[in-house]
């Protein structure tokens, strides 16, 4: 039995949290949980086709809900980027265990999400992904309780770095 019966995965779009968070589920026998993927059946929808018809407030008001049903006993929960923007599923997840932060720069995140399949962004910023990430990364910093550094080194080693500090705790 893993020594937390919840982790939270948080960060950007392209941080690695899904694929992180499997990695993470297969090394702690947690139940993998990855946020859009409830989204998108609850929707019976893509994230990007819910942006495109209903917009991107609407998707974090369903990412909210979503978040605030989810069962989170005994799960490794990978969330989407924009859910720091609800600060009461943020108070959920942090009653059940520790908030991971992603945290990569800029210029690997625009690389990862350009070279990935399109994800609709749930954010309007002016200035783009950038803006995205200026606005995001106060919040990121306010709900962590670890930062990892996700922009070196390979998936598996950012699952051994996680784990290595969460130990710690
Ligand atoms: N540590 C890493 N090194 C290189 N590429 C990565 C790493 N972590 C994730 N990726 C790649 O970046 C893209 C986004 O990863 P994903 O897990 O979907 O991120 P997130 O869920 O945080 O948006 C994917 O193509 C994935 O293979
Ligand atoms: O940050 C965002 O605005 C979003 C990130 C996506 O998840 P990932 O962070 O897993 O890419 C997904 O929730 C949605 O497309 C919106
Ligand atoms: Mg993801």
């Amino acid at each position: 039995m893993y020594k937390f019966n919840t982790v939270n995965l948080i960060g950007m779009p392209g941080a690695g949290k899904s694929t992180v968070g499997v990695i993470l589920a297969k090394q702690t026998g947690l139940r993998f949980v990855d946020t859009d993927l409830d989204i998108q059946v609850r929707e019976n929808a893509t994230l990007q086709e819910i942006v495109d018809s209903e917009g991107y407030l609407r998707l974090r008001e369903i990412e909210h809900d979503v978040l605030m049903e989810l069962d989170l006993d005994h799960a490794l929960i990978s969330t989407g980027g924009s859910v720091v923007y609800s600060e009461d599923a943020m108070a959920r997840l942090a009653a059940a265990g520790p908030i991971v932060y992603l945290q990569a720069d800029l210029a690997t995140l625009e690389a990862r999400v350009a070279a990935a399949p399109p994800r609709g962004i749930a954010s309007d910023s002016d200035d783009g992904f950038a803006g995205v990430y200026a606005e995001r990364t106060p919040l990121y910093e306010r709900y962590s309780d670890i930062t990892i550094n996700a922009t070196a080194g390979t998936a598996d080693q950012v699952a051994a770095a996680i784990l290595a500090q969460l130990e710690q705790l």
